[in-house]
């Protein structure tokens, strides 16, 4: 089951990216962002290649199509497995990223593209009144789904509440990753749309994003290993 879940590495510095990765060996997929792409540049990338982890580049592309394409080109280069791009930049974006990322995979890499329907920090609430969507927030995420599916997509980002919907959709072969997954005994922060990663594994993910349940425990090991065995009680049940 370890191999469905992957930690974001949401740290300041190279230098503490390491230290996590190597707190937690039996990891096997880690998320790279904004925050430490931005702050450390590219080499921890090479670092998590040179340790055989697989990579989530989870720069969540966002401009007009031809800025989205070369970060794609760019990305596909590195030789990661999965790349994000929001849904809302648009079709022509999201066509040209992913035929910029069939054109630049890194030999003997796959990445797979995948699009973000709405952030799991945003709340239904916030989805009509700040942002002004009409549609409900599970029409909203299908939608986008569906328009990330028809630009050529290998996937989306959605909540787990979103997930069963999307994967009677979208087919069994779309990567539909979950943020927003939160076991009863953590935290839930700044997540809006949570749910327990047995509820979300049964409801359909195919991997399951979480970060501070595991990073910001006292002992991320332990933490990592239980969410493994909840994962597991539910798949059997
Ligand atoms: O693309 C993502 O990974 C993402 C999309 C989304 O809608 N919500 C979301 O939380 N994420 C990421 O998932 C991670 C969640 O971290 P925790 O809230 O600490 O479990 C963060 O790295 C977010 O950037």
């Amino acid at each position: 089951m370890n191999d469905r879940i992957i930690v974001p590495l949401d740290v300041p510095s190279e230098e503490s990216a390491i230290a996590l990765i190597d707190r937690l060996p039996q990891v096997t997929f880690w998320k790279v962002g904004l925050e430490l792409f931005v702050s450390s540049g590219s080499n921890i990338l090479k670092v998590l290649q040179e340790r055989e982890k697989r990579i989530f580049l989870d720069l969540k592309f966002h401009d007009i199509p031809n800025t989205v394409a070369g970060a794609c080109a760019a990305a596909a280069r590195y030789g990661v497995d999965l790349i994000t791009v929001h849904a809302t930049a648009g079709k022509a974006a999201l066509q040209a990223a992913q035929s910029a990322i069939e054109a630049n995979k890194a030999p003997g890499s796959d990445p797979k593209l995948i699009a973000i329907t709405v952030l799991t920090s945003l709340s239904a609430r916030s989805l009509a009144f700040e942002l002004k969507i009409p549609l409900e927030l599970p029409e909203y995420a299908l939608e986008m789904a569906m328009l990330a599916k028809e630009s050529g997509l290998g996937g989306a980002v959605c909540s787990p509440h979103e997930v069963t919907q999307l994967r009677e959709v979208c087919g069994k072969d779309f990567v539909l990753v979950c943020p927003g997954v939160r076991p009863a005994w953590a935290a839930v922060g700044d997540q809006q749309r949570v749910m327990t990663p047995g509820q979300a594994m049964k409801a359909g993910a195919t991997y399951l994003v979480i970060g501070r349940p595991i990073t910001a425990a006292d002992d991320p090991g332990a933490a990592f290993e239980r969410i493994c065995e909840e994962i597991e009680a539910a798949s059997v049940s």
